[in-house]
């Protein structure tokens, strides 16, 4: 069944003597099961207006979200979140991070521990369970945010330009992490980013977005990350003719919204 936005436009009222805003028109857009959504355009396009709606931190204007046939009516643990500035406690070490979210459900403390252990091991972080999370780089506590995120086994995971703050070479590494553990868990993906490479590379539709009002301008079904799972290199992928081509036609449409803004 997956998530379904029908028709769903979000208007932001008027306020402090400017008009209102509308930030989403009309969007529709399914993410089956096993999808891998990724959202890229121009500043101000509605990306994370959309996110906020799926995760229900919001409620459309108009129009509806379904998660599995079941009307979204707010936050749910059905959904994640990972945000670029992981929001981590930093007086807990990396275990009670990773268990917070199953803490909050009530769960039994020996199980909380076994499902956060599970996925400290899967994101690579094996011998640092008791390490406090302030002393970690970067890419690492972004890993432990997405461990907590996963740990609550949500059925859609909600990534908001998650690797922004990342270095390149880190960032690289990490899109194939997140790629490996989306084919192994089966999860329904929805990620903003604002690099074209990054959406090709690991989408499995990419949604183009236009501002005023925010749109979905265009659509690609996408199959480089599924040549990358299958035992290409990620720089073989990247170099590919088709991937070349389909960056520069991106690169184009979101140039041409760029300088409209301008
Ligand atoms: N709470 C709010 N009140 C009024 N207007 C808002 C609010 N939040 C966002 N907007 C406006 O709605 C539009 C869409 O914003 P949104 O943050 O969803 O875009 P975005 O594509 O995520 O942008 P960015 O890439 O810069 O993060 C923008 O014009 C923004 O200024």
């Amino acid at each position: 069944m997956g998530l379904t936005i029908n028709q769903a436009s979000v208007v932001y009222p008027a306020a402090d003597g400017r008009p209102p805003v509308e930030a989403l028109s009309r969007i529709d857009l399914a993410i089956d099961n096993d999808d891998f959504v990724v959202a890229l355009g121009a500043s101000g396009c509605g990306k994370s207006t959309l996110l906020n709606l799926i995760a229900g931190f919001l409620s459309p204007t108009s129009g509806e979200i379904l998660l599995d046939g079941h009307r979204v009516q707010g936050p749910g643990a059905d959904r994640a979140v990972v945000f670029q500035k992981h929001a981590l406690l930093p007086w807990l070490n990396v275990i009670d991070n990773v268990a917070f979210g199953l803490k909050l459900q009530g769960g039994a403390e020996k199980a909380r521990y076994e499902m956060a252990g599970r996925f400290i091991a899967l994101l690579g972080l094996d011998g640092f369970q008791n390490s406090p999370v302030y002393k970690l780089s970067g890419g690492m506590q972004q890993r432990v945010g997405i461990a907590r995120a996963l740990t609550c086994d949500p059925k859609v995971l909600l990534m908001d330009e998650p690797l922004g703050a990342l270095d390149a070479l880190t960032r690289e590494k990490a899109q194939e992490l997140i790629l490996r553990i989306w084919s192994e868990t089966h999860k329904s993906v929805f990620f903003i980013t604002h690099s074209v490479e990054e959406a090709l590379f690991m989408g499995t539709k990419l949604i183009v977005m236009s501002p005023r009002p925010g749109r979905i301008a265009h659509r690609f079904d996408l199959s480089f990350s599924r040549q990358f799972l299958a035992g290409q290199s990620a720089r073989q992928v990247k170099a590919s003719p088709e991937f070349i081509r389909l960056r520069e036609q991106v690169l184009e449409i979101i140039f041409a919204d760029e300088e409209d803004a301008a």
